[in-house]
């Protein structure tokens, strides 16, 4: 699933530490070829958050690919990356490649110390080199219009999840025709931690106006937003049977389903009260009417 969604993209985006489950897990999905093969051909266009879980050796690789003229770039100057830093976790800095593999110019910035690495690569490689020292003082690096995955280091910003920054990224880059048509489906969103559960569901509320899926091997979660009545077309080859709509954010005075075997009809919803797990779904099209958002949850089946 994850493979077919990842194809179909428009955009590719790894939050963080999800660009070592992209580097790690996709060789797994084709065991019999080099992994450093398959990576090449699936790696992300964009990488953004905090930089503080991606591995070092997973930023280096989707940073320079297989281009062999490469200019490195900072990887911010925050606190938190200099700490970073000087744990060893940056063996050397964020990368990305130069506009073209042809191209015989370098562009980069940061920390001081990068920019000594960076001037010294760029003359042992015999090109010009271009130090923005701008990006000394700044703590957002973005890398424009450079090939391979671009690098968007947000270390300065610690009260939202780098889920949060990467679908706020989304919206930005989406023409605003076009915003209400997306659909943004996130991998790995649910298990493990359960404070990354809830921050993860924070940013359906959030950004209760884009449609975003959170999807693990065993379910998928989606905010129905109260200002809509909602038909959900069930792909039983694939989803189901088992269901549930959980109210969020507000109590519901009134909620109507249909298709479900415990349907509900102008119900009262609340935790602490009334929710619905362990719900089944008994039709191809479910809808949902309700005052409140819901959660909507529905079982995925393992795939064999
Ligand atoms: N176990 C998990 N369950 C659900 N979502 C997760 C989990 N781990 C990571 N994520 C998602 O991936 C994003 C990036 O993860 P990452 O490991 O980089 O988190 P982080 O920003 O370093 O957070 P922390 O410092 O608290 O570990 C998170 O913002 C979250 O949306
Ligand atoms: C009240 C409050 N609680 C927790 C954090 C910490 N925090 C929230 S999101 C984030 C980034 C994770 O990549 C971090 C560190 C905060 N800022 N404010």
């Amino acid at each position: 699933m994850f493979y077919g969604s990842c194809r179909a993209a428009q955009l590719r985006l790894c939050a963080d530490g999800g660009a070592n489950r992209l580097f790690d897990e996709m060789p797994e999905l084709f065991p019999l070829e080099d992994p450093s093969d398959v990576r090449n051909r699936y790696w992300p266009d964009v990488i953004k958050g905090d930089m503080d879980s991606i591995r070092a050796e997973v930023l280096d690789f989707y940073s320079n690919l297989d281009y062999p003229d490469v200019a490195l770039a900072s990887v911010g100057c925050m606190p938190q990356a200099r700490r970073a830093r000087e744990d060893g976790w940056y063996t050397s800095t964020a990368s990305s490649r130069t506009d073209n593999s042809n191209s015989a110019h370098v562009r980069g910035g940061g920390l001081d110390i990068v920019g000594h690495m960076l001037s010294k690569l760029a003359e042992s490689n015999n090109i010009p080199f271009e130090f923005l020292a701008a990006a000394m003082f700044c703590s957002k690096v973005e890398l424009d219009d450079l090939g391979g995955s671009k690098i968007l280091d947000e270390s300065h910003d610690q009260d939202t999840t780098d889920l949060h920054k990467c679908v706020a990224y989304i919206r930005d880059f989406t023409q605003n025709d076009d915003s209400n048509n997306i659909c943004i489906l996130v991998a790995g969103a649910l298990g493990g931690r359960f404070d990354h559960e809830i921050g993860n569901i924070n940013v359906l509320c959030r950004f209760s106006s884009t449609r975003i899926v959170l999807l693990s091997e065993d379910c998928l979660i989606q905010l129905l937003p109260r200002t809509h009545h909602h038909e959900i077309h069930i792909l039983s080859s694939v989803e189901g049977p088992h269901c549930g709509l959980i109210p969020i954010g507000m109590p519901s005075a009134s909620t109507t389903t249909t298709g479900l075997q415990w349907d509900l009809n102008n119900a009262e919803m609340e935790f602490g009260g009334l929710v619905s797990t362990s719900n089944v779904v008994r039709e191809e099209k479910i809808t949902v009417q309700s005052d409140s958002h819901l959660l909507w949850t529905i079982s995925i089946q393992k795939q064999i």
